[in-house]
């Protein structure tokens, strides 16, 4: 599970396109339509089980939003960036 990043670990580890929203990190990936962010929610479903640590994921038209914290620390880990990275692999 690993220990809560601090700020400064959080800012500089964030992947790509992704922000620091209090406890979490989050990013909206957007698409052309519905079906696409369907699939691609699956998919970061997939990693996650994966990982075994879990996204609050939003889907609506043309956009997934993902938040990402580690409940059992109480704030933002590794865990967090790893898993934020590996959604970015799939998308790109
Ligand atoms: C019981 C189960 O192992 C825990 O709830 C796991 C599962 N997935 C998880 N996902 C996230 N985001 N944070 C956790 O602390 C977490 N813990």
């Amino acid at each position: 599970m690993g220990d809560v990043l601090s700020d400064d670990e959080i800012d500089d580890r964030l992947p790509g396109g992704w922000s620091h929203d209090g406890e979490e990190i989050v990013r909206t990936f957007e698409f052309d339509s519905y079906l696409p962010g369907v699939g691609f929610a699956s998919g970061v479903g997939g990693l996650a089980e994966d990982a075994w640590h879990h996204p609050e994921i939003t889907i609506t038209w043309g956009e997934v939003e993902v938040r990402l914290t580690t409940h059992d620390a109480g704030g933002i880990t590794g865990q967090d960036i790893e898993l934020a990275q590996r959604c970015n692999e799939i998308y790109e």
